[in-house]
């Protein structure tokens, strides 16, 4: 796991080192300036000197951009460098570089047809985008335009016939918290971020124009020499599971848990038996599914290793319940929305490791303060993101407005459940009521683009109440869930369908070393 910030978390951290005296303000710039100039010979190892346009803007992202002006002067290349507004209005740091690179060579004012025109005609070399940063909270200016469409159309090209375009902190035009488009934003082949990645570079809003994590290429992120502690309230990036999922020799079946999945009516079981088979695989010690007796034969037809018991409504699920043995419930998928309403409650009585989806999530959609009313500190929630809508109406609102984030609506919903969180998408967030949060990402290199595919999400319900089982905490089962979900993903690749899912997880804990 590693920490991404907010723009006004790193601003608190930028701030707080200067104010200190640990570092001044123009140190920071001149060392991010040099990383950038770094991870460009680490990215592009084939690149050398020729011509570089370099686009500033009026902020101190505009100020990295003068450095990097002069230290790839420097190293031979030619530049071409734009100021887009005032130079006399800089900030201090950005004019102190911006003066200093006047003693090299000029900064020629904003022309954004010239600038459009000139990305147009070039086949190599670099483009460097420093006009906004995280300092960017609306949309590009007009003037900016003409370079935009002019970028958008490198894009298509082949990259051996067009420059290089490398964005400092993050293209701009992307809101560093939300990742969305803010309008007319670009996009680069490579981020180069400062201390900790922001939470823009991963996050991707749903629908166009494309965000974060569409248009940041690779993000490297390098080491401006700010204090190591984490933030408070950092989020961590899921890179992979943060608990060990091996098994002892010792163990037997009984030490790993015993899951049950409540599956809907006839014809309807295939879900619960895909979450079954999941939370089997993920190593959960024993399997039950649970169905109205209808559904039974067609359920025992299909099942060997998982378990299959008749339970009719509510009052017997209470019943069941007795059995302390069974410690993690997965109910939703493939429910029913009126079998949810009767066995949600039920189920949440009975204060087990519980993960709730798709319909016992619906069946709440009247009424959501119903369903938190009952929620408890071992419960999962597993919305997408038209679930979410319909128990948190509000938050999903929100999240039209562009600077608010998915990671702050989750935090919001989980405060306000009393439960872990997990609201799924390509960037898939994890939060809990004190604010914890995590993002996993299955965005830019780490996409797992076939895992948009019917039935993927009951497998995810599965694997965390299968980790449940095995006694892992709702937030580590639902992080760790969400990453060998994708990485089950992965691991299959193109033509994968939800049954793919639950059995490559084998060969995803043996790339894990277990
Ligand atoms: N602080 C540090 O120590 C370090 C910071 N670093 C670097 O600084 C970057 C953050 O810098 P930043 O905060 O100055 O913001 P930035 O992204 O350059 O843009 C804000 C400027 O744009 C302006 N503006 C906004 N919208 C506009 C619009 N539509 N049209 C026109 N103008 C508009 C806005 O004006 P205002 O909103 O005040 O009107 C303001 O002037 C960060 O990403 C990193 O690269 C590194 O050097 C490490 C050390
Ligand atoms: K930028």
């Amino acid at each position: 796991m590693s920490e991404i910030l907010s723009s006004a978390q790193m601003r608190g951290i930028e701030q707080q080192a200067i104010a200190s005296g640990a570092v001044t303000g123009l140190e920071l710039m001149e060392r991010a300036g040099a990383g950038v100039v770094a991870q460009i010979a680490t990215a592009f190892p084939d690149l050398s000197p020729s011509t570089a346009v370099i686009l500033c803007g009026p902020g101190n992202n505009g100020g990295d951009g003068f450095v990097i002006a002069r230290l790839l002067h420097q190293r031979g290349w030619a530049i071409a460098l734009y100021l887009l507004g005032d130079p006399a209005r800089l900030p201090p740091d950005a004019r102190t570089n911006h003066d200093r690179w006047l003693k090299t060579g000029p900064a020629h004012p904003w022309d954004d047809r010239q600038i459009g025109d000139r990305l147009g005609a070039m086949t190599s070399g670099l483009v460097v985008d420093g006009v906004f940063g995280t300092g960017l909270t609306r949309p590009m200016p007009p003037e900016t335009t003409h370079t935009s469409q002019a970028l958008d159309a490198l894009r298509h090209r082949t990259p051996s016939a067009r420059p290089r375009v490398v964005a400092v902190d993050i293209p701009s035009g992307i809101s560093a918290d939300s990742g969305a488009n803010l309008g007319g934003a670009f996009w680069a082949d490579l981020s180069v971020s400062f201390h900790r990645a922001k939470w823009g570079h991963y996050l991707e809003p749903a629908g166009l124009p494309e965000g974060g994590a569409a248009c940041c290429g690779q993000v490297a992120v390098v080491d401006i020499g700010l204090p190591q502690d984490p933030a408070p309230d950092s989020v961590q990036l899921v890179a992979r599971p943060a608990v060990f999922l091996g098994k002892s020799a010792q163990g037997h079946k009984y030490g790993h848990g015993h899951a049950l999945v409540l599956s809907g009516g006839a014809g309807k079981g295939g879900a619960a038996r895909l979450a079954a088979r999941a939370a089997l695989r993920v190593g959960a010690g024993l399997v039950t599914i649970a169905a109205p007796q209808p559904a039974i034969a067609e359920h025992a037809a299909q099942l060997n290793a998982i378990m299959l018991t008749a339970l009719p409504d509510g009052y017997s699920l209470r019943g069941l319940l007795q059995d302390t043995r069974l410690n993690a419930l997965c109910l939703g998928p493939g429910l029913g929305q009126s079998r949810a309403q009767d066995l949600v409650p039920a189920a949440l009585w009975g204060r087990r490791a519980t993960v709730l989806d798709a319909d016992a999530l619906s069946a709440f959609a009247e009424d959501p303060p119903l369903l938190f009313g009952q929620l408890h500190d071992k419960v999962v929630l597993t919305p997408h993101m038209g679930e979410f809508r319909r128990l948190f109406p509000d938050l999903s609102e929100r999240l039209h407005t562009p600077a608010y984030s998915k990671i702050e609506a989750a935090r919001a919903a989980a405060a306000r459940a009393g439960c872990v969180v997990l609201l799924k998408g390509p960037d898939t967030v994890i939060a809990d009521p004190s604010g914890r949060a995590a993002l996993h990402a299955a965005t830019g290199a780490n996409a797992a683009p076939w895992l948009a595919t019917a039935g993927s999400g009951d497998v995810l319900a599965g694997i965390i109440a299968g980790l449940m089982a095995r006694g892992f905490a709702p937030f580590e089962a639902a992080a760790s869930g969400a990453w060998l979900h994708a990485a089950a993903a992965r691991a299959f690749g193109p033509g994968l369908i939800a049954e793919d899912l639950p059995e490559m997880l084998p060969q995803v804990f043996r790339d894990l070393g277990l």
